[in-house]
């Protein structure tokens, strides 16, 4: 078996391509950071430090990387039999046209074996949205030649990978947590289901995939945002801060809440869920920075994502949502030098203030009372 994976990062070294190098699949890495390109080229493995209790450090062996932007992607997408994605969600679009390009040719080269994409990110449905992005730059005569041999199948996924402090003097090395969780929709693949350790299937994926983005995500933002307004600098000192904890386990039990409404979880079984990841954004083996965990707060603020989604559910089923509405609040105070969004965040709040900002960001609507709520935690803050 032979693997595309676009987005050799933390992600995609630390997690998604090792394992798929772990099961004996052949792995070519598209990236666009020649230096990570050329270091994989030259020593075809790296060193992934799993960090916690029984910790060790286990070599990927076997790799090679191409640049995602060079006619190779076309290549290898005519021959692979399975391409993974860990770029960012709004990377999406821009390898779509590389994919699109790749299955004409695959199309016209008459192999039909099974393809299967999944996209690896934090979005509801990312491989959906990816599929929707090829389809748009595939000419119409290869639409049903790619329903009938491709499968886009959608996945959550769950493990904290840090960038590396070892980063500066080896590109390739990477920190992870020893926790993992890929869950995979097993109704959306095409020919047999691959069995790749590590890799789980299940035919009720938007449970999981919100369990987790409204969970794990959910709180680990609201640590950020919170923990870089008390000047804290990492997610351990942040969650270590009893004030921001009780927001944080607050603000993810009423998004619980809404999940255990919605998908029928076991109350026991999710309260125990939340703890774990507490224990989790305090690993002391992990230096995660608040600002990386908050970037991109306009995505993170907008309607179908960790913030906003959950606290639309508590409207629907009228259950509480005051700490949700303090994580919203700190979420229009993030700031960054290094981050687009942040500099456009700020734009907005001294163009339209905060109110509009935030209807404008998250869709929710003008007039309602979460948004004056909102508005009255955020002018509270310091
Ligand atoms: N780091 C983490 O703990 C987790 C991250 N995720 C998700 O995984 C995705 C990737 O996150 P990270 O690995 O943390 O980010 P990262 O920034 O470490 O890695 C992204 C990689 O994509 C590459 N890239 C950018 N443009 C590209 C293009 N056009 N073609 C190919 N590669 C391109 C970058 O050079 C970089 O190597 C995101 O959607 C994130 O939300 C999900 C769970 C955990
Ligand atoms: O990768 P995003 O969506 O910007 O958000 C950061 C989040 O992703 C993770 O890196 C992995 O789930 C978390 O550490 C954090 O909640």
């Amino acid at each position: 078996m032979k693997a595309l994976h676009f987005g050799a990062g933390n992600i995609g070294r630390g997690f998604i391509g090792k394992l798929l190098a772990d099961a004996g699949i052949e792995l070519v890495f598209a990236d666009v950071n020649q230096t990570v390109l050329d270091a994989l080229n030259a020593r075809h493995e790296y060193p992934v430090h799993v960090v916690g209790e029984n910790a060790q450090v286990e070599i990927v062996k076997g790799v090679s990387a191409v640049n995602s932007t060079s006619d190779d992607i076309v290549a290898l997408i005519a021959e692979v039999d399975i391409v993974t994605t860990a770029v960012g969600p709004q990377i999406l679009e821009r390898i779509a046209g590389g994919i699109a390009k790749g299955l004409a040719k695959r199309s016209d080269s008459g192999n039909v074996r099974p393809l299967n994409i999944i996209a690896c990110e934090n979005m509801v449905r990312g491989t959906s949205q990816l599929k929707q992005h090829v389809l748009n730059a595939l000419p119409q005569q290869y639409h049903a030649w790619t329903e009938q041999h491709v499968g886009f199948v959608d996945s959550a996924v769950d493990r904290i990978v840090p960038p590396s402090e070892a980063g500066s003097s080896d590109p390739l090395e990477v920190t992870v947590e020893t926790f993992s969780e890929w869950i995979v929709d097993k109704t959306q693949f095409n020919g047999p289901l691959p069995s790749i350790p590590g890799m789980e299937l299940t035919d009720n994926l938007m449970a999981f995939v919100e369990r987790k983005l409204f969970t794990l995500n959910t709180g680990h933002a609201i640590t950020a945002y919170l923990g870089q307004l008390a000047g804290h600098q990492t997610i351990r000192e942040a969650i270590l801060d009893e004030k921001i904890r009780t927001i944080v386990k607050g603000a993810m039990e009423e998004s619980g809440a809404v999940l255990i409404k919605r998908y029928g979880f076991d109350a026991g079984k999710h309260a125990d869920y939340i703890e774990k990841i507490l224990s989790r954004f305090e690993n002391p083996y992990l230096k995660d920075d608040v600002e990386r965990v908050g970037r991109q707060p306009l995505r993170k603020l907008s309607a179908g994502d960790r913030l906003i989604k959950p606290t639309l559910g508590t409207l629907e089923y009228h259950l509480p949502h005051t700490n949700l509405v303090l994580g919203i609040a700190a979420a229009m105070h993030y700031r960054s030098d290094q981050d687009p969004q942040a500099q456009e965040l700020v734009g907005l709040l001294d163009k339209l203030g905060p109110q509009a900002t935030l209807v404008q960001v998250s869709g929710l609507d003008a007039g309602s009372d979460v948004v004056a709520a909102v508005v009255k935690a955020y002018h509270a803050m310091p």
